[in-house]
Parts: structure tokens; sequence; C-alpha cells
């Protein structure tokens, strides 16, 4: 059960009460204490480009190749020649950065409601010393249509809704697409892992504000964690930093390449790609002077759906790794805010 909401970060801020105890890490094992601002070195991945990704020529084979190192290093890649043009994507960040501009009472309208996901907001607080993160966020089931909650879509900024629409419309084919062509770096059948997720699987946008904040050293946008969608579908901020990849115990920083999708494997993925490709670990740090925006689309299989390494990717060199799972999200926030992985709950 949910603890009672506490104010938004913009609202704390509003009222110029400071930072609070309930967001600081102190030394309760968030990197031992350690800063959270310190300098750490970029990623080294490559952009792919998704159309080539799906042609049958040399080059074709070529990017295929370098999808499969990037995504079996790291877990994340950046997506380029998605087929979105770039002043949709930048009406999304105008939209975006004008709903959290507006007053809080207009915004409220909209909030989310206790012991419930979708809505404005912060995200849910599960216990007492869950160390709470500096982001407000507006969190939307968007596909299948019938499972919209419309009251929580926000009739002002006027065009959100209308966008909003087109945008989960026009990433339905990036993500058919991207699915293909992970599905061909493996090779395998190019509908396997569409296929398991099935019809009814669900979107979810996810719209995050990091306000300026006056302790980056000790308070996180958004703590340590691995996605439980299939994989998501990231707009980061172009011009303000802050996204952060760990791997091997060290965080990197991820690029910024503007009008890409930052594109990283989540838990169900790594489940269906038998461990080839992990679901990577990731934060957000905060910054004292810029706010921070970026949007993120989830897809995910409805949760009656069983996950499980898909045929053709076990063999005896590489034996099954994971569990058949269900109903993910039913544990998935426990681990969460308990800063744990709830993937561990499927290996064999
Ligand atoms: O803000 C970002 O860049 C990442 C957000 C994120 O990890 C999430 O919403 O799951
Ligand atoms: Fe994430």
């Amino acid at each position: 059960m949910e603890k009672p909401m506490f104010k938004t970060v913009q609202e704390v801020i509003a009222a110029g009460e400071g930072v609070s105890e309930r967001y600081l890490h102190t030394t309760n094992g968030n990197d031992k204490g350690q800063p959270l601002d310190i300098l750490v070195p970029e990623m080294d991945i490559t952009a792919v480009d998704l159309n080539l990704l799906l042609s049958s020529s040399d080059d074709g084979r070529e990017e295929l190749s370098k999808l499969y190192s990037v995504l079996s290093k790291w877990g994340v890649v950046q997506v380029i020649n998605h087929g979105i043009a770039e002043d949709f994507l930048d009406e999304i960040f105008e939209l975006t950065k004008q709903f959290f501009a507006l007053p809080a009472k207009e915004k409220q309208k909209y909030a989310r409601e206790i012991n419930t996901l979708q809505g404005y907001g912060s995200d849910m607080i599960l216990s007492d010393n869950q160390v709470l993160d500096w982001i407000d966020r507006l969190y939307l089931t968007t596909y299948p249509e019938d499972q919209r909650k419309l009251k929580l879509w926000p009739e002002t900024p006027l065009g959100f809704r209308e966008t909003l629409h087109e945008f989960t419309m026009k990433q339905q084919l990036v993500i058919k697409n991207f699915f293909k062509a992970m599905a061909r770096s493996l090779e395998l059948e190019d509908n396997c892992f569409i296929e398991m997720c099935g019809e009814k699987s669900v979107t979810e946008t996810r719209f995050n504000v990091y306000p300026p904040c006056p302790r980056p050293d000790k308070v996180i946008g958004s703590k340590p964690h691995s996605d439980g969608s299939a994989f998501t579908l990231l707009l980061p901020d172009k011009n303000v930093e802050g996204l952060q990849f760990l791997k091997d115990g060290k965080w990197y920083k991820a690029p910024i390449v503007p009008y890409a999708f930052l594109i990283n494997i989540g838990d169900m993925m790594e489940i269906m790609s038998n461990g080839i490709y992990k679901s990577p670990v990731h934060r957000v740090v905060t910054n004292r002077e810029k706010a921070r925006i970026s949007v993120a689309t989830f897809y995910a299989p409805h949760e009656d759906k069983e996950i499980q390494p898909v045929d053709g990717i076990v063999s005896e060199t590489r034996p099954r790794m994971y569990k058949t799972i269900k109903k993910y999200v039913d544990f998935y926030f426990d681990y969460y805010h308990q800063g744990r992985r709830p993937i561990e709950a499927a290996y064999i």
C-alpha cells in the first residue's frame, strides 16, 4: 500500500521549503556515500540507422552487427533515421515544457490518485524510508486506445492530446521495426519477440521534469533502476545531460544525440533474449542550474502474457537462464523503490 503523498518537487520549490531529509542519499549503499555529481566518462555507444537495419543489403547486415555489438555490450543504443520528423519531436518537447510550466492548480486536474500509477505528480511512495526522487512526472497509458484514461490527458496546453495520440501511432511503427531488427540481429524469426508480447501489448508514456536542484551531490533525479518494459524509447533533453548507465560497477553518461531515440532494453527483452541483451541499470543525476526534460515510452507485454526465452535462443551452449514470468508489474515497483532489481526474481 502506498504511504500518503507528498508535494510535487515543483511545489516544494515554490513553497521555498528547500531540500528535506526525504530526498537525501546519505550512506545508504548508494555508491557508498560518494557524491552523486562526480564527473563520469561518456559511453561509447554508436548510433544505428533504423531504415538501414531493415534493408537486406550488405550495409544492412553490417548495421545489424553494429546493433548486436552495442546491445550485447551496453543494452542501449541511439537510433537515428527512425521515421519521426524532427519538428514533430520538437513539438513533443515544447508541449511537455508548457505542461510543466502551468500553474500547480491546473496540473492538479490530472493528478495521480493514491495507489495508482497514471497521472501527474510524484512516483509512488511505498515505505517510510524510501528516498524520494527529484522528479515530477506525467504518466499515461497510450495504447491500446481502449486502455487510455482520457480524463488524465491534459486539455491544456492546446493540442497536447492530439499530438500525444499522433506520437503514439508513429511510435507503434518504430517499435515493430525495432523488434524486427533485434530479431534479425540475433538470427531469429522476424516476429518472434512481437508475437510473444502479443497484440494487447501496452505502451505508456512518461513525461519527466527534473527541476534545478540545490543539492546535486546528495539528491538524485531518478534512482538506479532497470526498466520493466520490453524496451523503452527515450527522448532525452537535447541540452541538459543527466542520464547515466551502469556498466561493470561504473557509471557512464549517455551522449546527447539530438532527435535520436535512445532505446534501452527492458527486463522483458532480457528474458526473451535469454540474457544476450541485458536490461541496463540507469539513473538520472540532478543539475544545480538547469531543469531537464525527458519523454520515455515503455512498450510492455500485456500482464497476462507469459514471457520466456524465445525458441531458437536456448541451446546446449547457452542454456535457459530465466523462468517463465507473468504479471511482472505486480512486484516491479516494490523492488524498484528499494533499489533492487526485479529481474532477479526471474533468474533460474
Ligand atoms: O530522464 C531520463 O533520461 C530517463 C528516465 C527513465 O529512466 C525512466 O523514465 O524510466
Ligand atoms: Fe528508466
